[in-house]
């Protein structure tokens, strides 16, 4: 057998001046560089960060989205859950098995570092000797984002002020870490100091699109994942058909599509052909779906070799490619409904039976006049304790200890989720009590979509769980009905395992998990200011089998050094 190998990086976060969209603006980088450097990995292999905070004047941390953590449920990097935040100066080795081969990302997981551009690839690759069940000649990996020009720390205050300032749509959309501003957009008002002004003649000459060059007749796999902040994309092709058979580091049924939804955490791989015709090149295009647009396709070039790179990057002589139109989301529901695992191989299909429901219903409120998104009335605040060291060294005074219901409070027991909730009757509150499973615990969540503070408006969630894959049960429409919907509508043959589910406007969606892993793990909206509002919650599983936590990992709340 081969030796599961060490892989080691030794990475500083430093802020970095840059314009990825040729727009200069404040990006927190790593090692310089944006995206961040990729991680490549064998699947077994130990990977040891060594990151040290450069930043001077605030805390940082990375979550390695995907990665189970098994056994390691301190090197998660999420701030206030599983360890503290890394001073100014200080260094934290993160030390984790890569224990599944697949496509998946890290970013920053505190505030709204991620928005900042603190994001980048992490590869898995099968160990030597083993093949994946679908074969290509080249591979390409693009990491996708939504993009503003507006500073992280003024987004925060905005989400945080009265009145609420909404950080809106993006700027730009970027593949790989590029794009394109259209400077004819910018609603800067000129010597403003809050923006950024788009100096037209610079923006002409600068940033050339992220290149895939491809040889007619090969296959390609593309390693996909979206790191946006807001948006849900769309990916397309001009001309090229999609197989899809990786969602989130495991395998499915393949499936082709024309073009390919992306919600904010989730990660795909799909192959593609080079079988057009060759003497011209093809835009790759990034769309939003699910809110209005007002972002220009993200565009990168498939560049069919070798006639077309002799005299520098031939542009397709067409029009950037349309995604399906924004509100089409039955388009959306049907293409999330098309994903199967794979079975046999790795996989196992979910036991048939859970031992706990959980129904959280997803509410946009008014608390003290702050607009909050809710779960089943209790809007998250990060506490001050990582709640993981909580449990290990039992702090009760650390989070409050009335647990969260399972259910809706009867309150909104007959929520109308069409209606446009009344900010003044609102019950949410703000909490951060955290739910407890026992070891092997078989969980389910329906997570219940309703309309948000606006007339007529249910917005998309990306929901993410750390520590886990789940399976993805199924989808409905409307209110989830716990007698009949289970029978009707859950698929317990084959469902795909996912870290990262949509739930659609107006809808419900329903996934099962086993509580094996034990630890302290974040479930919440990828949205990055929907979780900054409340939108999530801790679940802890296994407490009484936590493993030793490194002190590294301690030292703010109530884990403070007593000298
Ligand atoms: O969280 C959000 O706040 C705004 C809007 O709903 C405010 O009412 C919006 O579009 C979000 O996604």
């Amino acid at each position: 057998a081969v030796q599961a190998a060490v892989v080691k990086y030794d990475w500083t976060v430093d802020y970095l001046s840059a314009a990825p969209d040729c727009v200069e603006r404040l990006i927190i980088a790593i090692n310089g560089q944006f995206p961040s450097p990729t991680i490549q990995a064998v699947q077994g292999d130990t990977v040891v960060v060594n990151l040290k905070n450069n930043l001077p004047t605030e805390g940082v941390t990375i979550h390695w989205h995907g990665i189970s953590q098994k056994g390691t449920p301190f090197s998660d990097g999420a701030a206030f859950v599983s360890q503290c935040p890394i001073n100014p100066g200080e260094i934290f080795t993160y030390k984790f098995v890569v224990d599944k081969s697949g496509t998946y990302f890290y970013h920053g997981h505190f505030g709204m570092q991620r928005a900042a551009g603190l994001f980048g690839s992490l590869i898995v690759s099968l160990p030597p000797g083993e093949k994946e069940p679908f074969s290509y000649d080249g591979e390409f990996s693009l990491l996708l984002s939504d993009w503003y020009h507006q500073s992280i720390y003024l987004q925060e205050l905005g989400l945080s002020s009265i009145p609420f300032e909404f950080v809106g749509e993006p700027q730009s959309l970027l593949i790989q870490g590029r794009g394109k501003y259209n400077c004819s957009l910018d609603l800067c008002p000129v010597g403003s100091p809050d923006c950024l002004q788009c100096n037209a003649s610079a923006n002409a000459a600068c940033a050339a699109p992220f290149v895939l060059p491809v040889q007619p007749g090969k296959t390609y796999r593309l390693r996909l994942g979206s790191a946006a902040i807001l948006s849900s994309l769309n990916f397309i092709i001009e001309n090229h058909n999609m197989t899809v058979v990786e969602a989130d580091s495991h395998y499915v049924e393949p499936f082709v599509v024309d073009n390919l939804d992306i919600y904010s955490g989730q990660s795909y791989s799909v192959l593609i052909t080079a079988n057009q015709e060759p003497t011209r090149n093809y835009w790759v295009g990034l769309n939003v779906r699910g809110r209005l647009p007002a972002t220009p396709t993200g565009l990168a070039v498939l560049q069919y070799l070798p006639s077309n790179s002799s005299s520098g990057l031939l542009l397709p002589p067409t029009p950037a490619p349309q995604s399906p139109v924004w509100n089409d989301f039955a388009v959306s529901v049907a293409q999330a409904e098309k994903y199967a695992a794979k079975t046999g191989l790795a996989y196992s299909a979910p036991p048939a039976k859970s031992h706990r429901l959980l129904i959280f219903l997803n509410t946009q409120n008014t608390i003290d006049g702050h607009i909050r998104w809710a779960i089943n009335n209790i809007s998250y605040v990060p506490t001050a304790t990582p709640v993981l060291a909580a449990f290990k060294f039992k702090l009760w005074k650390a989070f409050d200890q009335t647990p969260p219901p399972d259910r809706p409070p009867p309150s909104d027991n007959h929520l109308d989720i069409y209606a446009t909730p009344n900010a003044n009757s609102s019950h949410a509150r703000y909490g951060n009590g955290v739910y407890v499973f026992k070891l092997g615990e078989v969980v389910d969540v329906v997570i219940q979509n309703t309309n948000t503070l606006n007339p007529n408006n249910s917005e998309i969630h990306s929901w993410h769980l750390h520590g886990h894959s789940f399976w993805v049960l199924g989808y409905g429409k409307g209110v989830f009905d716990p007698q009949t919907d289970p029978a009707q509508r859950y698929n317990l043959v084959n469902p795909p395992l996912r870290n990262t589910v949509a739930v659609f406007p107006y809808g419900w969606v329903a996934i099962r998990f086993i509580a094996d892993n034990p630890g302290a793990w974040p479930f919440h909206c990828h949205i990055e200011p929907h979780f900054f509002m409340g939108m999530g919650t801790v679940f802890a599983e296994g407490i009484h089998n936590l493993p030793h936590i490194p002190s590294q990992t301690l030292g703010c709340g109530l884990t403070k050094p007593n000298w």
